[in-house]
């Protein structure tokens, strides 16, 4: 039994994990892909950036090697895998474990409804990192890092996780409201996806005024949603929802600055979902993460043009019917202008 399993050992997983391990904890990796599983065995997993220079390594396995029950999954795979990953992890989880969603999107309803609600554990990452090659992930700046119960609960597993946490980074947080902070991600995350389809790097296309009212009606849509379910989003970063929920212009300008300032002074300069286009070349998560927010405003009555086009968008260039870049973006762009 490992007192910590990363499950996707990527940029996320393996800078949680490593921080862990480097700070002696027990911590076993789990990753579907052979030569970085091998090279992390080899202990030469290499954490590089601004940050933090330092390689570190232990005991790491494909899914289909793993055996034991455990107590604590970190579960940091992209959206679109965290059913399969679910699946394939479920057996090996103690029965009175639990798996802790270190993911973009609304994740932790998947995972409950495969592991059981109790056994689900919120939680909401924005630092930024990437995965370069096996071995390789660059910590690029720290983000925020907050865990919480899925019912609110101030549990001594959650304070034992928060705990846990804070070695990686020690500004975490523990909420009592970890939607807020998924929805809130999921408000803000239209912005990093609208910056890959205009292939633009984050910092530059928050600066562009070119993008801006697409950018500010698409983050408003997803507040409505949240809205309508009864979920107070949380800001964090620079990103600040009750700014964007009041339509205020000079509270919308202050947080477009503080992301501006924010994303910055970075060493990751795109966003995720680029990188899986342009650099990995391979499908994303953006429908994986968007799909709960339309299913969510169905419930509720609501229709989400903008979402919907950005996920057809996104279908597009991942099918190779279209390219990312600033022509596709005009085209969300006059969406944005017919409908208003
Ligand atoms: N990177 C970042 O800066 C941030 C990422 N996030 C979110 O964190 C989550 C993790 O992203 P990130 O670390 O960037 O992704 P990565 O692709 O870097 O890492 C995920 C790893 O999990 C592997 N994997 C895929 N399926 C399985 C499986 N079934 N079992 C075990 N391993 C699997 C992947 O392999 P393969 O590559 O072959 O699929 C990959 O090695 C995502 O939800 C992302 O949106 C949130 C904030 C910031
Ligand atoms: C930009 C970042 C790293 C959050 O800070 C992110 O969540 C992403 O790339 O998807």
């Amino acid at each position: 039994m490992a007192e910590v399993v990363i499950w996707g050992a990527g940029a996320i997983g393996g800078t949680i994990g490593a921080y862990l391990k480097r700070a002696g904890h027990d911590v076993l990796f789990v990753d579907v892909v052979k030569e970085h599983v091998d090279t992390i065995k080899a202990d030469q997993l290499r954490i590089e950036g601004p940050l933090d220079n330092f390689t570190i390594g232990g005991p790491a396995l494909l899914p289909e090697e793993m055996s034991g029950r455990h107590p604590l999954i970190l579960l940091a795979v992209k959206a679109h895998h965290t059913e399969a990953a679910t699946r394939a992890l479920a057996p090996y989880l103690a029965p009175d474990g639990a798996v802790v969603s270190c993911q973009n999107g609304l994740n932790e309803l998947v995972i409950a409804e495969i592991v059981g609600r109790e056994r689900t554990i919120g939680a909401f990452v924005n630092f930024m990192a990437d995965y370069m090659e096996p071995g390789r992930i660059l910590y690029g700046g720290r983000g925020a890092v907050v865990v919480g119960e899925l019912d609110g609960a101030w549990t001594p597993r959650i304070e034992a996780l928060h705990a846990l946490l804070r070695i990686f980074d020690p500004d975490a947080i523990q909420t009592d409201n970890i939607f807020g902070y998924l929805w809130g991600k999921a408000a803000y995350g239209t912005l990093l996806k609208t910056s890959a389809l205009a292939d633009e790097p984050i910092a530059g296309f928050i600066a562009n005024p070119a993008w801006k009212a697409t950018t500010v009606a698409l983050i408003q849509e997803v507040l409505r949603v949240a809205d309508a379910a009864g979920v107070t989003p949380l800001g964090f970063n620079g990103f600040d929802p009750a700014a964007f929920s009041s339509k205020d212009p000079a509270a919308i300008d202050a947080s477009l600055q503080a992301l501006f300032d924010y994303n910055s002074k970075a060493a990751k300069s795109h966003s995720g979902v680029w990188r899986d286009i342009v650099v990995r070349k391979r499908q994303t998560d953006v429908a994986a993460q968007l799909g709960p927010v339309q299913t969510t405003a169905r419930e509720h009555g609501l229709t989400t043009p903008l979402v919907d086009r950005v996920i057809a968008m996104i279908g597009d260039v991942e099918a190779g019917r279209r390219s990312v870049g600033p022509a596709l973006f005009a085209e969300l762009r006059d969406a944005t202008k017919d409908m208003q």
